[in-house]
């Protein structure tokens, strides 16, 4: 049984690059190192027909299962499996079957809305915020859902500006204010060399959160502050 001892969030608008971003990271460090896709945690609309759910705002943070995500990542972190809900983004839907996930060194969390929840954010030891044009970003979208995910031109757009757009100015980009670092563009190699190097030294090191680690330097600088006192009180 792994302990994990890193979790990384990558959040950023549609088309951004953050999945690219985080397969790439995580196909180099292999094994060590679970992807969770957000969007595996939308909720379950099964209650509603595929016309319902075709309107539905998928950019807004209710539409996630937040409390479960917040479960699952708890889970993992205390060393334990979790069964992680599959999504079926053609149906707007989850699938029936569920994943096994197994607690590996480094969790990656990838997501439109990955540093948005604040008792997520305080899981995570490093915060991404992948960033591209909104024009990019748009371009890459539409060629992904009409390719990938089942949608034709109009409806992209329609979907875009309706409720993509305003929800990414809304709730996404104001989360980038949580970020530790910003990767421009998505899979630039610079920036995905300098993640590999990160983990790779989390999976072969000690294996200790930072959280746990800065506490851990606390208290030994707090001994050795006692160490000093004493020994300044007996000369
Ligand atoms: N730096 C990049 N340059 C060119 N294309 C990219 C880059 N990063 C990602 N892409 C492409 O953009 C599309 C959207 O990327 P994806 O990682 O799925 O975005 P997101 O998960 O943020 O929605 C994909 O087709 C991917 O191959
Ligand atoms: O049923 C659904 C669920 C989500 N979406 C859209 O997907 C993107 C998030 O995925 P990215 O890979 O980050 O682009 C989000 O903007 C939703 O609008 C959907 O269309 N249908």
């Amino acid at each position: 049984m792994a302990y994990p001892s890193f979790v990384v969030g990558i959040a950023g608008g549609t088309g951004a690059g953050k999945t690219t971003v985080s397969r790439l990271i995580t196909q180099r460090v292999d094994d060590s190192v679970t992807r969770i896709p957000i969007d595996n945690y939308y909720r379950d609309l099964s209650h509603l027909d595929l016309e319902e759910r075709a309107e539905v705002n998928y950019d807004h943070p209710d539409a996630f299962e937040w409390p479960l995500l917040r479960e699952h990542l708890e889970t993992l972190l205390s060393g334990n499996s979790v069964e992680m809900p599959q999504y079926d983004f053609e149906i707007h839907n989850r699938k029936e079957e569920r994943k096994t996930v197994e607690p590996t060194d480094v969790i990656v969390l990838e997501g439109i809305l990955a540093l948005y929840d604040e008792e997520i954010n305080d899981m995570l030891d490093l915060r991404l915020y992948v960033e591209t044009d909104a024009d990019v970003r748009i371009l890459r979208r539409i060629e992904r859902d009409v390719v990938d995910r089942g949608r034709d031109l109009e409806g992209v757009i329609d979907q875009y500006l309706s409720t993509v757009k305003p929800m990414h100015e809304q709730f996404i980009e104001p989360s980038k204010k949580h970020a530790d670092l910003i990767i421009p563009e998505g899979a630039n190699s610079m920036a995905i060399n300098l993640l590999e190097e990160k983990l790779r030294n989390e999976v072969e090191g000690e294996g200790v959160r930072t959280w746990e680690r800065e506490e851990l330097e606390r208290e030994l600088a707090g001994e050795r502050t006692a160490d000093r006192d004493a020994t300044a009180t007996t000369e």
